[in-house]
């Protein structure tokens, strides 16, 4: 069996086209959505992402901002200017890129983020209103995730879902969307013992381990969906997810690509949460 591509690129870029015409309507009432994005530091694969998130909003009509604030910048001025932003009315969505500086306490941080503008799904009050399903910002990953699933016309009702990661900014979230879609959900980390056997029995396979090829074919249902989250550079510069890529796409049904899968999608749901932003602020 060879695998079929979800192609994150094609998906994300059909959504945007009809993302940008919700801008502009917004726009026309004198509501352009924005987001403004803090950068604290330097980290080169910080500096790549964040200005694909700010030419991204660009592309659909949304106004956007890069603060670049210094590796060295106390706590203090970065909750201030936080605060600020909460208090901007031309600001709908806010996403300070993580990691963070050592020095800076990352939940702290994100809990000083209005929750309205959490346009990353990270402050407690979202992955809370998520545990309870409740309206509020999901976590863009696993948001792009249940996305391309619904592309592909996969309903995780009844199958059986694995997610190999627990962080709470991937694999929790995911598992929790995929509860809510009536799928069983199984959840696999550093200390599971038996993490092939289960990955085996996955319908749907989501890898957000952090680990170059992880998942390996022999790891693999044959038909599965499987979504690859990783991001891993390698020594010759090279990206490279937590899938096996060409040895699991003789085994799985569908299959995503590093690069142009789940990463563009990432990018795409915040721009759908930013956008969402922009239209409660509208209506009220
Ligand atoms: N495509 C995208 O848009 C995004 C991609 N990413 C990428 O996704 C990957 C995961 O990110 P993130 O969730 O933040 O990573 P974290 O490092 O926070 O979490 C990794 C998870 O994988 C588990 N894990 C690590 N090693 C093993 C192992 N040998 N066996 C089983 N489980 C293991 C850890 O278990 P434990 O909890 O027990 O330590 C942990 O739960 C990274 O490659 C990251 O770059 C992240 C965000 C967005
Ligand atoms: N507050 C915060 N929110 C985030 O959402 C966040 C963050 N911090 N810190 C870092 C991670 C990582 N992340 C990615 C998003 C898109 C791609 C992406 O679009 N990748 C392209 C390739 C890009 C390249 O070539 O480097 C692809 O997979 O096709 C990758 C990684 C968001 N993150
Ligand atoms: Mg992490």
């Amino acid at each position: 069996m060879t695998a079929q591509p979800i192609d994150g690129n094609a998906l994300a870029a059909k959504l945007r086209a009809h993302m940008a015409t919700e801008v502009a309507a917004l726009a026309a009432q004198g509501h352009t959505p924005g987001l403004t994005v803090l950068l604290v530091g330097e980290d080169p694969a910080s500096q790549v992402y964040v200005r694909n998130k700010v030419k991204a909003c660009e592309a659909i009509g949304m106004a956007s901002r890069l603060e670049r604030h210094p590796a060295d910048m106390s706590e203090a001025a970065l909750l201030a200017r936080i605060q600020e932003l909460n208090a901007d009315p031309s600001v709908h969505g806010i996403l300070v890129q993580l990691p963070l500086p050592k020095h800076l306490n990352a939940d702290l941080v994100i809990e000083t983020i209005a929750p309205e503008k959490d346009v990353d799904g990270f402050h407690i009050a979202s992955a809370g209103a998520l545990m309870v399903g409740q309206p509020g910002f999901k976590p863009c990953t696993p948001y792009g995730c249940m996305k391309m699933l619904e592309d592909i016309g996969c309903n995780p009702r009844g199958k059986h879902a694995v997610v190999i990661g627990r962080s709470n900014i991937v694999g929790k979230p995911m598992a929790l969307l995929l509860l809510q879609a009536s799928a069983t959900v199984t959840i696999c980390h550093s200390a599971t013992p038996n993490l092939a056997e289960l990955a085996r029995q996955a319908d749907i396979l989501v890898a957000a381990v952090g680990r170059p090829r992880f998942v390996t074919a022999d790891m693999v249902k044959p038909g599965a969906v499987v979504l690859d989250v990783g991001i891993n550079r390698l020594p010759d510069g090279k990206l490279c997810g937590d899938v096996d890529f060409d040895a699991v796409k003789d085994v799985a049904g569908w299959i995503t690509p590093v690069p142009g899968g789940v990463g563009p999608m990432t990018i795409t749901m915040l721009l759908q949460n930013t956008l969402e932003a922009a239209q409660r602020r509208a209506s009220t």
